[in-house]
């Protein structure tokens, strides 16, 4: 497999780890996804995640149950931690090395997050997988895969979630919402299409981070994507 990406920054979405389930880890599809990582990662191109956790705990939801919210978002820091462990130790049974990191610190649990140490670990070849998110209440795992992929100098964001791109509206929602092939930071902005917050977009367009939008569940696999096939949206500056 030929990348034209040496470092990537890939996005797991919490959400579709629950798989067909409204709630937690399904373990076939946490496999198959780590499976995905640990090819990539063998052909190698160096690899930090960051993941979500929708599937566990989001902070508004708590909120809106009368939760502080700083309280819930610490809460949804956990989750996302919860499933960094498990997708870190699901791609080491692949056989790939990897290393969980928390940007909140607990020792007994995993490295606390600095740049300095994750660019380290990838240059040893170990897929690094990210949790906590920046460690902030009111941000999202978004932001913070934006964020960490500034901070660590990949090439590219790619941003795994349940649909295929970015579309003209919600396609669980709408389903005459169209797909863009490519779309620029500036109009996925002023469009306020919500795939991303804007927090992350306004981010990656001061740093000129392009994104990709892909299916996690795309037959073409991770491989594929960066190969050119599958479907997905770009956003990044018009090219
Ligand atoms: N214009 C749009 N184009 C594509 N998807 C959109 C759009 N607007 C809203 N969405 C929704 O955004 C969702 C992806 O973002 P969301 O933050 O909910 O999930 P995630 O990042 O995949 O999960 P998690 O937060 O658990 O990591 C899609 O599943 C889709 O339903
Ligand atoms: O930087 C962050 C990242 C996340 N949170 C909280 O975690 C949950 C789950 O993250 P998702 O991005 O929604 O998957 C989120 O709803 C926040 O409550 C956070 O506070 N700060």
């Amino acid at each position: 497999m030929s990348s034209a990406y040496k470092r990537i920054l890939l996005k797991v979405s919490g959400e579709a780890l629950a798989g067909d389930n409204s709630f937690g880890i399904e373990p076939p599809y946490l496999q198959r996804v780590a499976g995905q990582i640990a090819d990539v990662a063998r052909s190698g191109v160096q690899v930090a995640i960051v993941v979500g956790g929708g599937n566990i705990f989001r902070g508004m939801a708590g909120a809106a149950d009368g939760t502080d919210r700083v309280t819930a978002d610490l809460m949804g820091m956990l989750g996302t931690m919860i499933n960094a462990l498990a997708l870190s130790n699901a791609i080491t049974r692949q056989g790939v090395k990897s290393k969980p990191f928390s940007a909140a610190t607990m020792p007994s649990v995993a490295d606390t997050f600095t740049a300095r140490d994750a660019k380290l670990a990838l240059e040893e070849g170990f897929v690094v997988v990210l949790g906590g998110g920046t460690g902030n209440p009111f941000f999202t795992t978004d932001t913070a895969a934006t964020l960490r992929a500034i901070e660590l100098e990949c090439d590219v964001v790619l941003k795994g979630t349940k649909v295929d791109g970015v579309y003209s509206a919600d396609p669980m929602k709408d389903p005459t919402a169209t797909r863009y092939d490519q779309i620029s930071y500036d109009d996925v902005i002023s469009q306020n299409l919500k795939v991303m917050d804007t927090a992350a977009f306004a981010l990656a367009r001061d740093s000129a981070m392009p994104i990709i939008v892909y299916a996690l569940d795309d037959k073409a696999g991770l491989n594929g994507l960066l190969e050119g096939r599958g479907r997905s949206t770009w956003v990044g500056n018009p090219r």
